[in-house]
C-alpha cells in the first residue's frame, strides 16, 4: 500500500470505531481480515495512525473546526502531530490510486489557520466533563494526570501465579523467550514487560501452563489489599473475566512445605456475575491456574447467592465502571463516555454495593473497587454507600512496614492483610466486632513498601501518573453489626 492509501484506510477504520462500541483493536483486526492485500507493515502503519489520532482526538477535532470524521482527524494529525507542511499533506491527498481525495478549501484553511490558544480540556486530550472532574480531584496536578492517562505505550504487567511458580522462575522463563521482564514497583508478584515490540504472551508455555497471567499491577494491588486468606469464604461479586478472582485465589493459597510453589486454594471462593458468558470465560483461566471456584450467575438484584447472606468473610465488588483508568490502553473509550453514563454507573455502583453488602458476615470485609479515574464513580459512590450503611466501618489501609515478610521471594508467611496469621484467618473473621475499630489492611507480604502516598484512610487511588499503573480506586469496610 502507498502511504496515501494507508491514510485512507486509517480514516475508514476511525469511522468504524466511532460508529460502533467495539474496541479499536477489534476493528483493526477485522479490517485486516477483510483486506488481505494489506501486509504486516501496512497494518502496523494503519494501527499506529489510528491510535495516534485516538489519543489526540479532542485536539484534532478542535483544529478541524469540530469535525469528527476519520478523514478530518487524519488530516489534522498530519498537521498537528507530524508537523507536515501543507504541501506534503496535499501530496498525500492527490486522489490518485487508493489515496484520499484532494483537500477542500475549508480543510486547507483549517491547516493554515494554526491552532491558536487551545482551551485546557482540548489541550489535555480528554472530554470536557472529565477534565472538570480531574480538576476537582487532582488540583494542580490534573493536566499531568490527564496526559499520563492518554499517553502511548502502557507496559504489560504479569502476575506470577505463586501457587505453582516463583517470580524468579517466571523471570528466567521470560528471559529465555527473549523478553525483558522487570519487577513491578508495588506487587511482590508482578513482572513488567515493555509494550514494544508487542510480546505474544498467550503463545508462551508458562502462560498456557498457568504460571502467570496478564494483570495490570494496579489490579494486583487491589487484590492484595482485600486481605483474602486461606480458610475464608470469599465472594468475587462482579467477577467478569475473572482476572481478580485468580488474584484472590492466590491470596487464599496455602503453600506446601512452607514454599510458595504447589500451593492450593483453601477455603470457599465464589465468582458471580450477571453475564453468563463472562463466567464461562473464567472456566479455562481457572483450569490453567489450577484454581477451584464456584461460578454463580446472579440476577440484576443479586438473586442467586441467598445461601451466602451474612456468611462471607470477604466480598469483593469490582463494580461496573467507565473503565477510564484504562484509557491509555483503550483511548477510544474516552470519546464514547458521556456525563449521563457516568451518572448511571454511579447509581448502579451504589445499588450493587448495597446488594453485595448483605453477604458479609459480622466482622467480615467488603471491598469496593473500580478501574475509574472519576470521583463520581469512586469517592462519590463510596460516600453514598457509607451514608446508607452505618453498619460498615472504614478499614484503614496502611502501607506495609519495612522488614515484613517478602512473600514472593521466600514463599509463605505473607500474612493475610488482616493483621493476623493465615492460620488464624477463621478466628479473625469470627464475629468479634462489638465496639473495637477494625484493624488495618496492608496487603501482607504481597505488597512492597511505599503505597502510603496513594492512600487516604480506608481509600486508595492509583493512576498512571502517580503509580505507573492503570487507574484504580479501592475502599475497604468491615461489618461491625
Ligand atoms: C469491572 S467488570 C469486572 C472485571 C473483573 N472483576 C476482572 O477482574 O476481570 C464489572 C462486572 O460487573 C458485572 N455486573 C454488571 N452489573 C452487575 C450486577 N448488578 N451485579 C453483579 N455484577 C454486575 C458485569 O457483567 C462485569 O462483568
Amino acid at each position: 500500500m502507498t502511504p496515501a492509501a494507508r491514510l485512507a484506510a486509517a480514516a475508514s477504520v476511525l469511522d468504524s470505531i466511532a460508529q460502533g462500541r467495539q474496541p479499536a483493536e477489534a476493528v483493526l483486526k477485522a479490517w485486516g481480515s477483510a483486506n488481505r492485500y494489506a501486509g504486516s507493515k501496512d497494518r502496523r502503519a494503519i494501527a499506529d495512525r489510528v491510535y495516534k489520532v485516538l489519543r489526540a482526538r479532542g485536539r484534532l477535532s478542535w483544529i478541524m473546526g469540530g469535525r469528527e470524521d476519520g478523514r478530518a482527524l487524519v488530516i489534522g494529525s498530519l498537521h498537528a502531530l507530524d508537523g507536515l507542511p501543507l504541501e506534503e499533506i496535499e501530496a498525500l491527498h492527490s486522489g490518485d490510486g487508493y489515496g484520499p481525495r484532494p483537500l477542500s478549501k475549508q480543510e486547507r484553511a483549517r491547516i493554515t489557520a494554526g491552532q491558536g490558544e487551545l482551551p485546557g480540556w482540548v489541550a489535555a486530550g480528554l472530554p470536557e466533563f472529565v477534565v472538570e472532574d480531574f480538576k476537582a480531584t487532582f488540583g494542580e496536578r490534573w493536566a499531568e494526570e490527564a496526559h499520563a492517562l492518554m499517553a502511548p505505550r502502557a507496559p504489560i504487567d504479569l502476575r506470577v501465579n505463586g501457587a505453582v511458580a516463583t517470580v524468579e522462575e517466571v523471570e528466567a522463563e521470560l528471559r529465555e523467550a527473549g523478553l525483558e521482564p522487570a519487577r513491578t514497583p508495588w506487587s511482590q508478584w508482578g513482572l513488567r514487560l515493555p509494550s514494544e515490540p508487542p510480546p505474544n504472551i498467550q503463545a508462551l508455555e508458562g502462560f498456557k501452563a498457568g504460571r502467570f497471567e496478564i494483570q495490570d499491577e494496579g489490579s494486583q494491588v487491589v487484590c492484595w489489599l482485600a486481605g483474602a486468606a486461606p480458610g475464608m469464604t470469599v465472594v468475587d461479586y462482579c467477577a467478569g473475566g475473572g482476572g481478580k478472582t485468580l488474584g484472590l485465589a492466590q491470596a487464599m493459597a496455602v503453600p506446601d512445605n512452607g514454599s510458595a510453589v504447589s500451593g492450593m486454594t483453601k477455603g470457599r471462593l465464589v465468582a458471580s456475575d450477571v453475564v453468563n458468558k463472562r463466567l464461562e470465560n473464567i472456566r479455562p483461566r481457572l483450569e490453567r491456574a489450577g484454581v477451584e471456584a464456584e461460578l454463580v450467575l446472579i440476577g440484576q438484584n443479586g438473586g442467586g447467592l441467598e445461601d451466602l447472606n451474612g456468611q462471607a468473610d470477604l466480598v469483593f465488588v469490582d463494580a461496573p465502571c467507565s473503565g477510564s483508568g484504562t484509557w491509555r490502553r483503550r483511548p477510544e473509550d474516552a470519546w464514547r463516555l458521556t456525563a449521563e453514563e457516568v451518572d448511571r454507573l454511579h447509581g448502579l455502583q451504589v445499588r450493587i454495593l448495597g446488594q453485595a453488602a448483605r453477604l458479609v458476615k459480622p466482622g467480615g470485609r467488603l471491598v469496593y473497587v473500580t478501574c475509574s479515574m472519576l470521583s463520581r464513580e469512586n469517592e462519590a459512590s463510596a460516600d453514598a454507600f457509607e451514608a446508607a450503611h452505618p453498619e460498615f466501618a472504614p478499614v484503614p489501609i496502611l502501607p506495609r512496614s519495612a522488614g515484613e515478610g517478602d512473600h514472593a521471594q521466600r514463599g509463605g508467611g505473607g500474612g493475610t492483610g488482616l493483621g493476623v496469621d493465615a492460620s488464624d484467618a477463621g478466628a479473625a473473621s469470627a464475629p468479634s466486632t462489638a465496639s473495637r475499630s477494625p484493624s488495618p489492611v496492608n496487603g501482607g507480604g504481597f505488597l512492597r513498601d511505599g503505597l502510603g502516598e496513594f492512600t487516604k484512610g480506608h481509600r486508595i487511588r492509583l493512576s498512571p501518573a502517580s503509580a505507573d499503573t492503570d487507574g484504580f480506586f479501592a475502599a475497604v469496610y468491615e461489618r461491625t453489626a
